[in-house]
């Protein structure tokens, strides 16, 4: 035996082995070790092994799921073997196989998934191409499908993986990256991500000779990663991965870049200190589905920039909440309300669908999709007779059309309350199957049979007391007292002989012996068999259940935001073409459901208005401010109406961040390390189409050194980047920067001070702050009086001296070809280098191929030379 575990352990490699005995699945040596450790299960022993006993740790058959579910979550693989030969028919020990790999980025088991996040497996690859290097990443979501790839500048990497968030990543062995907090890591050998086997891989599992329809001709280090990626996850899976149709290319472009410090600034899915609620995510999730819950995730995370798909979102919303008032066709109930209702009904239609495919569908989930489907007929009506008429939305009672084939089969085929699972039977329905229903009444009511025959022997036989019975050692007879054993006929065959009666077994009694021990059985694989065949009729439309799936889902996400937007007075936002942020009493969406009176603001960001400096006392609300620009932004990108009397949004290309100081200690950085970490990178990437919120940069470093910073970041973000900017900053000299450069303006929020002390009005009012109140605040959060006094004795002493201020031409000095630099393009100092200049602007490196690259540096020469 220990030599099938060994074998079966090699291939299994690194994950651990779940060794199938008996009623436990088993692990021995290391992986015993490390699987008590981690589930904190006994560690015993077994045999011995050179002399050594060797460790052994089991857990129960019948709850390895909860012990799955727990090693994936801390990022462990496992191979599952199971028992496949018969038990009786082996000499040595049981056939035994690695029936499935469960790997963190595999999951398709309800058990083992979270109901509202999806879990991604990513792949990543990076290769010269052409000279320059470029970066793949394939990843998939098992349980819906879905697989993409996107292909970036190396730099880009971090903000993709982010973005995509797998909770698996998978690498060649020589790839050098680093472990990425959260992700398990899994490598595979080189020769797995090299290009003719990825694409032969792809080939044969989309059974195509090209990749070109699906636009992944020109993308070859994204095929490498694809295939990779196909390759280890159908290692994994016992069933053929045929619900995955295609794969789908993301262009870098399609979505507005969230880089990971902003995703986490914002607060999107996850609070700053980690915890799930308050988020976005948390305040807008009224789904009613856990696919509609996943989808609006994945939307918080994926912001569009172009207008058309926004647009048709925000479209749909509009027509769930216009519904005509008093015509509530189904019911009496508002027709948002009601679609809502109906949705709630829903059982978790996207993963069923795939397990459908994956043959790994469980009899309840199938019996849930048939009340489902018979629910399918009214919210398509409902949609079509309720709201008024919107494309989006036809094209959604359109997707969700189902064949009626399919329920009906489940019906006929489907018990009304199967049981959980085949094994144990009662999950296919009654009248189904001819042969399975007549081996169930063998199997349960032989008892009428019975009664019946030993009637009729009595008439047959003339023996009165003949009796017809059962026992476990001898199975069926008749027994006859030894009186009237001279009565007994000749098909008779004596069985056992009693001291005062014969017993016998005739062959009508043998038949049915026979047929009735072997019903249970014989049913039971029979059942089995029926549901394979059943699944297998099935797995013809789990491409079309997918497609209802998708559609229920995106219904359910708008329904939520209408829902959301109805209930918390949000209104739809304008999309606008250019680079501009107009919003008119705009409030946080999730802090004005935390507060009771929250103070609308309004912020006008445009070509000719690009910075905000905003100042105000601590607590006065800049940094809820600025959050709320940036989400409102977002909610609008998304398709969302937004939390705003009204909004006008315009193209954006990136939302950065730099808000709050965090320290890295673990990555060895100081928080003012951090801060300009940060600030560097926006300043590197940010364009006029961004949107950046600066959150009081420079606090870090000394007075001089962070007011210089400060003033020197926010001068370049105007001059060089043109990004539309919200500034907050408590270096009041730096308010006086609008005067240098009129795309600044000042805006603080205000205060004032009563009797009791400060109050804060949040309310965003034009110019800058008067004063800090520091001291203030200070009092407010309890610091003792003595020390308040103290510090305003200080104060007034230090304003009495005049203590010196920065000086603000701190710059004026600088090296003239710094200033160069900074110089926006109109600053030029002969119209061909303005010209040459915007010609350079308008260039996306990122997006140009070596080739075209070339062509334009010579079309530039050319031109200007
Ligand atoms: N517009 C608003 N209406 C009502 N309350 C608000 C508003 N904005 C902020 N607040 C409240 O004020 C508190 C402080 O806001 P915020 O953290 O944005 O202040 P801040 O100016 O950034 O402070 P600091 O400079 O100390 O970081 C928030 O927790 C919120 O409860």
């Amino acid at each position: 035996m220990m030599q099938q575990y060994l074998r079966l352990k090699a291939e299994a490699g690194s994950h651990l082995l779940f060794y199938r005995m008996g009623d436990f699945y088993e692990m021995f040596y290391e992986d015993a070790e490390r699987g008590a450790r981690l589930l904190n299960l006994t560690l015993t022993k077994r045999g011995a092994s050179n002399g050594a006993p060797i460790p052994m740790a089991g857990v129960p058959f019948h709850a390895m799921e909860g012990y799955l579910a727990r090693l994936v979550a801390l990022g462990e693989s496992v191979a599952i073997c199971e028992q496949v030969g018969d038990p009786g028919a082996a000499k040595g020990p049981v056939e035994r196989k690695i029936v499935r790999i469960v790997t963190p980025g595999t999951l398709t088991d309800e058990a083992l998934l979270p109901a509202k996040a999806d879990r991604m497996i990513a792949a990543v690859w990076s290769q010269r191409i052409q000279r320059s290097e470029r970066s793949a990443i394939a990843w998939m979501n098992l349980a819906n499908g879905d697989f993409r790839v996107c292909e970036c500048a190396p730099g880009m990497l971090q903000t993709e993986l982010h973005r995509i968030n797998p909770a698996e990543l998978l690498c060649a062995e020589s790839a050098r990256l680093d472990a990425l907090p959260g992700i398990a890591m899994s490598r595979v050998p080189d020769w797995h991500f090299e290009n003719d086997g990825a694409r032969d891989v792809l080939h044969r599992h989309f059974m195509v000779d090209t990749l070109a329809s699906f636009g992944l001709d020109d993308l070859p280090a994204a095929v490498c990663a694809a295939g990779a990626l196909l390759r280890y996850v159908s290692r994994t899976q016992t069933q053929s991965l045929s619900h995955i149709q295609a794969i789908r290319v993301d262009h870098s472009g399609e979505y507005i870049v969230l880089d990971p410090v902003t995703r986490k600034n914002l607060e999107l899915t996850e609070t700053i200190s980690g915890e799930d609620s308050p988020t976005l995510f948390s305040t807008l999730d009224h789904c009613a589905t856990p696919m509609g819950s996943r989808l609006l995730r994945r939307w918080l995370h994926h912001p569009l920039r172009d207008d058309a798909r926004a647009l048709a979102r925000q479209q749909a919303i509009s027509a769930l909440l216009s519904a005509p008032p008093g015509d509530h066709g189904l019911s009496a109930r508002d027709p948002l309300d009601e679609l809502r209702a109906l949705l709630e009904r829903y059982p978790d239609l996207e993963r069923i669908a795939t397990r459908i495919s994956l043959r790994s569908v469980r009899p309840r989930e199938l019996a849930s999709l048939r009340e489902a489907l018979a629910l399918l007929p009214d919210i398509a009506r409902h949609i079509e007779q309720s709201f008024a008429p919107q494309s989006r939305l036809s094209d959604f009672a359109r997707d969700i059309r189902i064949d009626p084939g399919i329920a009906a089969l489940l019906h006929r085929a489907i018990d009304p309350e199967p049981a959980q699972l085949v094994r144990e039977g009662g999950v296919i329905a009654a009248g189904y199957d001819e042969e399975l229903d007549e081996l169930r009444r063998l199997a349960s009511d032989s008892g009428e049979f019975l009664i019946q025959l030993e009637a009729r022997e009595r008439e047959r036989t003339g023996i009165a007391n003949l009796r017809v019975e059962f026992n476990r050692v001898h199975g069926f007879f008749i027994e006859v007292t030894r009186g009237q054993t001279d009565k007994v006929p000749a098909d008779y065959r004596r069985r056992q002989t009693l001291k005062n009666a014969e017993r016998y077994i005739t062959p009508e009694l043998k038949a049915w012996e026979d047929k009735v021990l072997s019903a249970k059985d014989r049913s039971l694989s029979r059942e089995k068999w029926l549901f394979d065949t059943l699944l297998e009729d099935m797995a013809e439309h789990a491409q079309a259940l997918s497609r209802c799936a998708g559609a229920l889902a995106e219904i359910d996400v708008l329904a939520a935001l209408a829902d959301h937007a109805r209930n918390n007075d949000w209104n739809a936002p304008t999309l606008a073409g250019g680079s501009e942020l107009l919003i008119e009493a705009g409030r946080h969406p999730v802090v004005e459901r935390s507060i009771e009176q929250f103070t609308p603001n309004d912020c006008e960001l445009g070509p000719q208005r690009r910075m905000l400096l905003i100042t105000g006392p601590n607590m006065g609300g800049k940094s809820t401010y600025m959050r709320q620009v940036a989400l409102i932004a977002l909610l609008a990108r998304i398709g969302s109406f937004v939390p705003a009397r009204s909004a006008r949004i315009g193209r954006l290309d990136r939302i950065f961040t730099r808000i709050g100081a965090a320290d890295d200690l673990a990555g060895g950085r100081s928080t003012f390390m951090m801060e300009m970490t940060e600030a560097s990178a926006i300043l590197a990437a940010a364009t006029p189409q961004s949107l950046v919120l600066m959150d009081e940069i420079g606090r870090g470093t000394s007075t001089y050194d962070g007011l210089a910073l400060a003033w020197a970041i926010a001068h370049r973000l105007l001059t060089h980047n043109q990004a539309l900017t919200l500034f907050a900053t408590h270096y009041f000299e730096i308010t006086r920067l609008p005067a240098e450069a009129p795309a600044a303006a000042n805006v603080h929020l205000a205060a004032a001070e009563s009797s009791s002390g400060i109050v804060f009005l949040h309310q965003v009012q034009p110019g800058p702050a008067s004063r800090s109140y520091g001291i203030q605040v200070a009092q407010r959060a309890g610091i003792p009086a003595a020390v308040i006094r103290h510090a305003s004795r200080e104060l007034a002493r230090l304003e009495a001296q005049g203590a010196p201020t920065p000086q603000l031409d701190l710059f004026s000095n600088a090296d003239p070809d710094d200033d160069a630099e900074d110089a926006p393009p109109s600053g030029a100092s002969t119209p061909a280098a303005a010209a040459l200049l915007e010609a350079l602007e308008s260039i996306d490196p990122d997006q140009l191929t070596p080739r075209e690259a070339l062509d334009t540096l010579y079309r530039l020469r050319n031109e200007y030379l």
